[in-house]
């Protein structure tokens, strides 16, 4: 979709939403309502499960704090609701910092399973603070004004609850396609791919859930300033589980699937609520049924939701990537390389244990600068293990690694990348529903520093021209510029390895580790990328990698290390290797 079209459609969107409380009834302005209110939530699902994989249940506990928090406010002490929005914001923020600190760092369904948790516990402790009302809950809750206009009809309030929304979905929407959107949306490849490019893990996981809780700290304010009245019913369990539901539904990665699933949702409630009544005298657990069912099949259709669904008949894509660059003045910070033949990491002593298995016993060697070195041996080496030790995505048992003169010893896996180390996976690691475009470009999140803010409000363009002008910089290196807007997960196997050679490029490494790059290539593709590396050897970069492709290996190598049982057998001139009687009984003569 082009620019001017988009703009084009949001401007005629927000105009048929301002002309809505003068063309309808009182009704149907304040279903809207509701589908604004859903839709804040939803969008906060659709950064946090959507695009960052990490599923709440507890949204609505968050909606809760929000609304008693103005309600107490406005009601016991008096204060603007315009405090209370203040006041619900920082609370949300503040409860999800601390309940994310404590589980975030948690993998796999216990994470999901402590936001069942701790919704349940705020919901349950509404009803239990007298100072709150109890079971009772707070009425009265003044209507919000501004310069003395009160918005105290369903009609008016809609205008208000429509600029957040408006504001909310242009902001996230900005956000998802800046350097801090591309974290987000790298989290859902895993922790050793979003590390591997630098991202602070964690750091990204507690943002995003902030940015969630807090956009649902807005909603529960527009509820309580609509409703006039708060108890606590609508934050239970139940409501966190349809939020949920909205945002699977609209498409759980998708700014506009907030909207979509928010409406859909709000839409059939209250259809089902005027239908079930006339089949059941039981019409509230039979709603449920009905949604599960709806679910069910739609987890069938189209597991990636409705606006996914429907963007495959559109005649246009919509590409999350940022326009072409103008201008070329910026470029992106370069470490300065050492000098050519000097030492540039230093294994010593390395040594991994898992269990009983000494993966990796005792290994030492170097690499120089502006050299190829490769790390070759049979099936269960010690290989891969080795790499994940360098990078720091292993520990180590014993043993020391130095790169670039700097002991890693206590260096975070996120931080290596940022002192010039990056790496390639033996089962490659991408993000197959970003463009090629976007992959590389979430390889220069090192080298570049614009926030979550900056993001949201567009403020990073200089930055984000860089990092386009580099990505393309070296799609065009690896040859695979002309696929810049194609989908990753499009890709032939060999063409995702080469993305991911590229990928590592742009993160201005001194040394690159390639595990297995060849693996998967046609032969052409082999020499291309064997001149690609012979290319960025000259250029004064640095190669450790992992390859089986003994052609391959002693037609590049300056040097050779080989691994067998998780020990060095030998090192040398690849020439040397192929004479050495040992490494041809280990593993070259099984090769062959
Ligand atoms: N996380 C782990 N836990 C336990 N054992 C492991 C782990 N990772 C690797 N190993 C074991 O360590 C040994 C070395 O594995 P590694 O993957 O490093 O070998 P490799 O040389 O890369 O092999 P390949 O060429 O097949 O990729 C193997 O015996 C493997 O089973």
């Amino acid at each position: 979709m082009t620019r001017a079209f988009r703009l084009i459609v949001i401007g005629l969107f927000a105009v048929a939403i301002a002309a809505v409380p003068l063309l309808f009834d009182g009704f149907i302005v304040t279903l809207l309502n509701y589908i604004g209110i859903y839709t804040l939530i939803t969008l906060g699902l659709v950064l946090l499960t959507g695009c960052g994989g990490i599923t709440s249940f507890g949204q609505a506990a968050f909606v809760g704090i929000g609304a008693y928090a103005t309600a107490y406010l406005t009601t016991a002490i008096g204060w603007s609701p315009w405090i209370g929005l203040l006041v619900a914001i920082a609370l949300t923020s503040f409860v999800a910092l601390a309940l994310g600190y404590i589980t975030l760092h948690l993998g796999g369904h216990y994470l999901p399973l402590t936001t069942i948790a701790w919704g349940v516990a705020i919901y349950l402790s509404f009803g239990n603070f007298q100072f709150l009302g109890a079971h009772g809950g707070i009425g009265d809750i003044p209507p919000v004004s501004l310069f003395g206009y009160a918005f105290d009809e369903p009609q008016k309030l809609y205008y208000i609850i429509w600029a957040f929304c408006g504001v909310a979905l242009i902001a996230a929407a900005n956000l998802l396609r800046s350097r801090q959107g591309r974290a987000i949306r790298a989290l859902r490849g895993g922790k050793g791919m979003s590390e591997s490019l630098g991202i602070d893990v964690f750091w990204v996981r507690l943002c995003v859930f902030v940015i969630a809780a807090a956009l649902a700290g807005v909603s529960g304010w527009l509820y309580a300033h609509m409703t006039r009245f708060v108890s606590p019913a609508p934050f239970d369990l139940k409501a966190g589980i349809e939020y949920l539901l909205m945002a699977v539904l609209g498409g759980a990665g998708t700014i506009s699937g907030a909207l979509v699933g928010a409406a859909a949702v709000a839409l059939a409630k209250n259809w089902l609520q005027d239908l079930l009544p006339h089949i059941t005298s039981n019409s509230a657990n039979l709603e449920i049924v009905v949604f599960g069912c709806l679910f069910i099949l739609l987890l069938h259709k189209s597991r990636s939701g409705i606006v996914p669904l429907v963007r495959q008949y559109l005649p246009f894509k919509t590409d999350m990537t940022a326009p072409p660059a103008k201008g070329s003045g910026v470029s992106l910070p370069e470490i300065a390389p050492p000098g050519r033949g000097s030492v540039l990491l230093n294994v010593d002593g390395m040594t991994k244990r898992f269990g009983g298995l000494v993966a990796v016993d005792n290994v030492s060697f170097e690499v120089k600068a502006g050299t190829i070195t490769a790390l070759i041996g049979p099936n269960g080496a010690g290989k891969s293990t080795s790499f994940n030790l360098i990078t720091g995505a292993l520990k180590l048992t014993a043993g020391h690694v130095t790169f670039a003169g700097r002991d890693l010893s206590g260096v975070k896996p996120h931080e290596v990348v940022s002192l010039g180390m990056a790496r390639t996976f033996q089962h490659v690691k991408l993000r197959p529903t970003m463009t090629l475009l976007e992959n590389v470009m979430l390889g220069c999140y090192q080298r570049t520093r614009s926030g979550f803010i900056a993001g949201a409000l567009k403020l990073d363009g200089v930055e984000e021209r860089a990092v386009y002008n580099e990505a393309m910089r070296e799609l065009e290196r690896v040859g695979l510029a002309d696929k810049a807007h194609d989908l990753a997960g499009n890709l032939a196997l060999g063409q995702q390895r080469v993305l991911e050679v590229a990928r590592a490029l742009a993160a201005g490494p001194l040394l690159i580790m390639l595990d297995e790059p060849a693996a998967g290539l046609r032969s052409l593709e082999k020499k291309a990328l064997a001149e690609l590396l012979r290319g960025l050897r000259a250029d004064g970069k640095s190669i450790l990698l992992v390859e089986h492709d003994m052609d391959f290996v002693m037609s590049l190598a300056d040097r050779v290390v080989v691994l067998d049982f998780g020990k060095k057998l030998a090192e040398g001139a690849p020439a040397e290797i192929q004479a050495n009687p040992a490494v041809q009984e280990a593993y070259l003569g099984s090769i062959e």
